[in-house]
């Protein structure tokens, strides 16, 4: 699939002022290099339309993001690997400060960069059912960037956040709902995406630009600090990606996941 098609805008069909945003990377939507590239030029392209909204969603049936693919990490061309979280970086900064509304209708799981993505959005709607949602890096022997937690404290309290954090937390849907992770459940992706719509009309009658610098300045300390030390957290990454351990615990990672494949087949 061309990079054009890994995300899709449609005009919402009631509302062409709220765009429809959809990852569509099978089979689960794991964020490489391209994936993300199209994110940030999509957003780059929002930001100077006539769209006041957006609804972040996948085309998956059962998966919003699998979050970072594996296989960017995975003995990495290390110039690509400094692209890579380049790229994440500007995403997120784009996203979670963008000058849009955004909602995201998380139609399945989203662990790790899948619920980053979620965070980033100013209102969860997520569709019930055996899904997951968090940032489980500890669980994977990995810590999570600074700023994904920065993004998690914007959205739960310091005390869930820690503790979802150091235990690596996967929410289930429900217990999403009772910390505040997700605001709303959904019965499928058409409803979430109405419960979207729903959190959008709210602002029908606020005026666009003292709405956004708000939300901004809310959003200030949380991005403050990725701000100031991009390269270094590029070089931390790369440099992380250079030790035979972390390469062995993705490579039995992967494993892991391929083989939970052919047990279920
Ligand atoms: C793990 C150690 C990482 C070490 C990193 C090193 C340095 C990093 C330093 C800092 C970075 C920290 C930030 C990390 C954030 C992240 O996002 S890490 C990614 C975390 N994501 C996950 O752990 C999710 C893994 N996937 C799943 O749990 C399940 O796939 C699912 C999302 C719940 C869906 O399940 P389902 O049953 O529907 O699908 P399958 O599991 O059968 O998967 C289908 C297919 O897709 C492949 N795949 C799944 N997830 C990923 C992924 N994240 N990246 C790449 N590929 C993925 C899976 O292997 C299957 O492939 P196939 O067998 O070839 O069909």
């Amino acid at each position: 699939m061309s990079s054009q098609n890994l995300v899709t805008v449609t005009p919402d069909k009631d509302n062409d002022e709220i765009a429809i945003v959809t990852m569509q990377r099978p089979p689960v939507n794991s964020l490489n290099l391209e994936l993300l590239q199209a994110l940030s030029k999509t957003l780059d392209e929002l930001s100077t339309s006539d769209f006041r909204a957006m609804v972040l969603t996948s085309a998956s049936p059962t998966v919003f993001s699998a979050g970072l693919d594996i296989m960017e990490m995975y003995k990495p061309d290390l110039k690509r690997a400094e692209q890579f979280w380049s790229t994440l970086q500007d995403v997120w900064l784009k996203l979670f400060e963008s000058n849009l509304i955004t909602a995201a209708a998380i139609n399945g799981h989203a662990p790790a960069g899948g619920c980053l993505l979620a965070m980033s959005c100013e209102y969860r709607a997520m569709v019930s059912g055996k899904y997951s949602i968090g940032l489980n890096e500890t669980a994977l022997g990995i810590v999570a960037p600074r700023w994904f937690m920065d993004c998690m404290l914007n959205t739960i309290s310091q005390r869930e956040a820690e503790i979802a954090l150091t235990t690596g937390k996967l929410f289930s849907v429900e217990e999403a709902l009772k910390v505040g992770l997700i605001d709303e459940t959904a019965k499928d992706k058409e409803d979430a995406i109405n419960k979207c719509l729903g959190f959008i009309e709210k602002f029908e009658s606020i005026p666009p630009l003292p709405r956004s610098m708000t939300k901004q300045k809310f959003r200030a300390n949380g991005v403050q600090w990725l701000k100031a030390n991009k390269q270094a957290d590029i070089d931390e990454f790369v440099h992380f990606l250079k030790f035979p351990q972390v390469q062995q615990s993705l490579e039995m990672y992967i494993h892991m996941l391929k083989s939970k494949q052919n047990k279920s087949e």
